[in-house]
């Protein structure tokens, strides 16, 4: 509109102006203007201007029409849009328009203006705009000179009103109040000046009714006359919805046949916008006999019951006590919403305590700025909300004075953050303080707070200086000791997460937006301060099916789940499986042309492994391990000699419990089997993201990654009390357990000590290698690994290299490769995949019948052989597990077959299930003979 908030008039002068042009007897109501300052020299200011005083100017906006106290309208500074003063009133004005507007819409409106206005509805429709500048003024200010007019408006039908707090209308002789911001100690919002109106609500028009009329018309009330409850009802809403509210309302009460007043008064109090509205009951004299009635009505909302009467004069002066000392307070109190929303609004953190010092309001930026509900701040005694000592501020029997000063503030997760404080104190009540009002800088704005923060040592002692100026209160500092001086050193590190960077920014936008879009970001800052990102939740299962919904959330969610579940009469210590010193390696193993034959395929993705299970006599590990071994240089690269590495794959193999269906050494060999395919695919692809080391570390981890697997969950051993679990804090226990005894084992014997050739910076790395990989199969994380290496490695883009980044990058990839290689049955062959089915479901069964025999927590109830449909639980591990995982590493390392056989398998489970083969030995009987036989064991 071409209007510039900058050339605004200066606000003292624009008062004083106020005062001289209008006099005391000014009889032009003024548009109002509550005006402050910011620190970042912006300005806050409220305004209200009457309808009447606009026109519109010639670019389109309205111009604001003065009176001249004769009638004569003139326009203040130019009317057109372009230049000098006019402009800016011109820009103030655009806001009355919004009237009629609702809320939204005029929000809506403003919206990419430099001002940001709100309008704020009180006694029903829009009387006030809070104008959050975002510019500041270059010394000028906002008030209302522009509006003062004349010596007064005489005009026909305009009212006079001179009062501060003015109410009455202005052609009233009786009511010539001044509207004079200078006689108020603290400036204040003026209230509303409209025409009052009033709805009388009366069965029928006899001589009450008539005398209460005429009442209303001598002190110039606008009389609407109502004959029922809807009617009134009707009449209350069409005129909320014109901005044109009722601002008292009488209601004949007499009696109830006709007109149940109790119910009128309760529904209008019920009613949007009319909490301030004053209602009168009109009673008969006889009811004042007794409390029962009036109470009835004044607890219904009804503000005071008067008695019937006929007599004029008594009628108008109730009415005009009534006039005096509700409706003048209502409108004055309506205007409150107005100073409210701005103080809510407000960039700064604003804090109002007691005289005890505990929250009785805080602002929307001390939800930001402490990161809690406001909720959860009122109430709270603020020494909560300080790491800073108080005393300085509130001490007992001590005056309190103002302060200004550096206090250090504490969030909801405890960080600590120095702030810019000022405190003042206020007497409500009495001259003694009862309220304290705390204002904070905004860290992050416009002056960045911590940046300016001396160091300790600079800290100049002495008096309370502004931060800007780079001072110190050393009496907050010294009271709070080393713990605030390191704190504040330590914000102000040059240390900053990417995170960090996101949070600020998001502060920031959230500055200027929409309510509802701050509670949305509000939303996202939770999420983001939350710890593990990536962790998974526990997000809705795409299957209906309990069975797969009970192994999901199993696989997925913490032991913790499980605890508050666990039964009382168990104390049951497992101790871990018994120790098993090294085996002697088969003596077979050098010359059994078999099995020299099936290892010639080990590294194709068919490879048959219960084929290897069955012909080494249950050593498949020692023998794939070997190849493997052989096959990747690992001899070489360990610096070390075969007999050591065969001799400690048997002390691991040893060391899986043959006992376990599934989690046994077969389960081991096939995972580092996986392994060896997966590292030669990416060696065949080029893709150089392994050395040897690292390739040998993945096979070592790959071999040990369930070394000493009980057969039973994490969550079993938790809920069980086992010595791991207890170990282990409940924390990942069986991958905790299985690097640690890993390690524990091959240390602990030269002859198996397949690490003892190393260097220690190598040992080291490898052994941080090791432990990742083995800790990286723990299924609650899987959907973190997954994300992880999703947002890395999914993108179109080459990566840039950078050595930390490809450190962490390779880590990344590690994890996933012995993941997917943990995982892969379902992406196996058929035979293959029905087979480790089976197993893993037979190890499920086995440990639901034990938590039975024990009165353990049923980990998962659905596993029970009875009624377990084994094709439903395989649908549901690759729709949820598998499926997703399976097409990353996929598109990673180019393995089509991965997915082939995935989805081969996903069809023959599904075709099971509509067959209805749900058991295991349904599922099994399905299967070619030779599946059978080979698996029968
Ligand atoms: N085919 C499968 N069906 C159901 N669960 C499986 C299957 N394969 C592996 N799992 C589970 O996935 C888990 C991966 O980590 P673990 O080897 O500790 O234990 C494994 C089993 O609990």
């Amino acid at each position: 509109m071409g209007c510039s908030p900058s050339t605004l008039p200066n606000s003292a002068s624009a008062n004083a102006n106020a005062n001289t042009n209008a006099g005391p007897t000014a009889a032009n109501s003024v548009p109002l203007s509550l005006d402050a300052t910011e620190k970042d020299g912006s300005r806050l200011f409220c305004i209200k201007l009457r309808r009447s005083r606009l026109r519109r100017c010639s670019c389109g906006g309205v111009a604001l029409q003065q009176g001249d106290g004769n009638g004569n309208g003139s326009t203040a500074g130019s009317a057109t849009c372009g230049s000098g003063t006019g402009d800016n009133l011109c820009h103030q004005v655009l806001l009355n328009p919004l009237q009629a507007k609702n809320e939204a819409d005029y929000e809506k409106l403003s919206t990419g203006k430099k001002d940001s206005i709100v309008t704020v509805a009180a006694l029903g429709n829009f009387t006030h705009s809070v104008v959050r500048r975002a510019t500041g003024s270059t010394g000028t200010g906002t008030s209302g000179t522009s509006s003062s007019g004349g010596g007064g408006n005489n005009r026909p039908g305009h009212r006079k009103s001179s009062l501060a707090l003015a109410l009455t209308p202005e052609d009233d002789p009786m009511d010539v109040y001044q509207r004079n911001l200078m006689d108020l100690k603290y400036p204040t919002v003026l209230p509303p000046n409209p025409q009052l109106k009033a709805l009388l609500v009366f069965h029928k028009s006899d001589s009450i009714c008539e005398a209460v009329a005429s009442a209303c018309q001598r002190h110039q009330l606008d009389v609407t006359l109502v004959k029922s409850k809807e009617e009134a009802l009707d009449t209350l809403q069409k005129s909320y919805a014109t901005a044109q509210c009722y601002h008292l309302i009488i209601i004949d009460a007499r009696s109830s046949k006709n007109l149940d007043a109790e119910h009128i008064a309760r529904t209008i109090r019920h009613t949007h916008g009319h909490h301030l509205t004053t209602i009168i009951a009109v009673c008969k004299k006889s009811f004042f006999e007794k409390d029962d009635v009036l109470i009835a009505l004044l607890d219904a909302g009804v503000n005071r019951c008067v008695a019937e009467t006929t007599n004029l004069a008594m009628c108008s002066v109730e009415l005009k006590q009534i006039l005096h000392s509700i409706i003048r307070p209502h409108n004055v109190m309506s205007t409150q919403q107005a100073l409210y929303t701005a103080l809510h609004r407000l960039k700064e953190v604003v804090l109002i305590t007691d005289d005890v010092l505990r929250i009785q309001y805080a602002n929307r930026a001390t939800e930001r700025l402490l990161n809690m509900r406001l909720d959860e701040i009122i109430s709270k005694p603020l020494a909560d909300i300080f790491v800073s000592d108080l005393s300085t501020i509130s001490e007992q029997g001590k005056s309190i004075k103002e302060f200004d000063g550096i206090l250090t503030v504490r969030r909801k997760n405890q960080e600590g953050i120095p702030m810019h404080v000022r405190v003042v104190p206020v007497a409500c009540i009495g001259s003694a303080p009862t309220h304290l009002i705390f204002n904070f800088d905004v860290p992050g704005g416009q002056m960045d707070f911590i940046a300016t923060l001396p160091q300790p040592k600079e800290a100049p002692r002495g008096s309370l200086h502004s931060v800007r100026r780079c001072s110190f209160d050393v009496r907050s500092i010294a009271s709070d000791g080393l713990r605030r001086t390191s704190l504040a050193k330590l914000t102000s590190l040059p240390l900053e997460a990417p995170i960090t960077k996101i949070i600020n920014l998001l502060s920031q936008v959230q500055e200027n937006c929409s309510a509802d879009e701050a509670r949305l970001i509000d939303k996202v800052l939770e999420f983001l301060k939350r710890e593990g990102l990536y962790s998974p939740q526990m997000k809705e299962i795409r299957t209906d099916d309990p069975i797969a919904t009970d192994l999901i959330g199993a696989l997925l969610t913490g032991p913790s789940v499980y605890s508050s579940r666990r039964s009382s009469n168990d104390s049951i210590i497992r101790t871990g499986s018994s120790t098993r010193t090294a085996t002697i390696v088969p003596a077979k193993m050098k010359a059994n042309p078999i099995i020299m034959e099936l290892l010639e395929e080990s590294l194709s993705w068919d490879f048959d492994i219960f084929k290897l299970e069955e012909i080494t006599d249950y050593h498949p590990l020692l023998y794939l391990g070997m190849e493997m071994f052989r096959r990747f240089d690992v001899f070489a690269t360990l610096n070390i000699e075969e007999n050591v590495c065969k001799a400690w794959l048997a002390v691991i193999e040893a060391h899986y419990h043959k006992s376990n269906t599934y989690h046994n050494s077969t389960h081991a060999a096939d995972v580092m089997q996986a392994t060896g395919a997966f590292i030669t695919q990416l060696t065949n692809k080029d893709m150089m993201v392994m050395d040897r080391m690292e390739e040998a570390m993945a096979l070592i981890a790959a071999a040990a990654h369930d070394i000493d697997h009980p057969g039973r969950s994490s969550a079993f051993l938790c809920n069980s009390n086992s010595a791991l679990a207890i170990l282990y804090n409940d924390l990942t226990v069986l991958e905790n357990h299985h690097a640690a005894i890993t390690f524990k084992l091959t240390l602990g014997d030269d002859k198996i000590n397949i690490f003892k050739n190393l260097d220690k910076e190598t040992y080291k790395s490898a052994r941080s290698t090791i432990i990742d990989m083995i800790l990286a199969t723990e299924m609650t994380r899987h959907f973190e690994h997954l994300a992880k290496f999703v947002s890395v490695f999914g993108g179109e883009e080459p990566r840039e290299h950078n050595p930390q980044s490809d450190e962490e990058t390779a880590i990344l990839m590690r994890r996933m490769l012995i993941k997917v290689a943990d995982v892969s049955n379902p992406a196996r062959p058929m035979q293959f995949c029905i087979e480790w089915a089976r197993r893993i479901a037979e190890e499920y069964f086995m440990q639901t019948d034990e938590e039975k025999q024990r009165h353990l927590p049923i980990v998962m109830p659905m596993f029970d052989r009875a009624t377990c449909s084994i094709p439903k639980s395989q649908i549901g591990f690759i729709e949820y597990i598998i499926q997703d995982m399976m097409h990353a590493w996929e598109s990673f390392i180019d393995m089509p077959q991965l997915i082939t056989y995935m989805q081969i398998n996903y069809s023959q489970w599904k075709k099971y299930d509509e067959q209805g083969v749900n058991t295991l030995a349904d599922v099994m009987a399905m299967q070619p003979p030779m599946v059978k036989l080979a698996n029968s064991k």
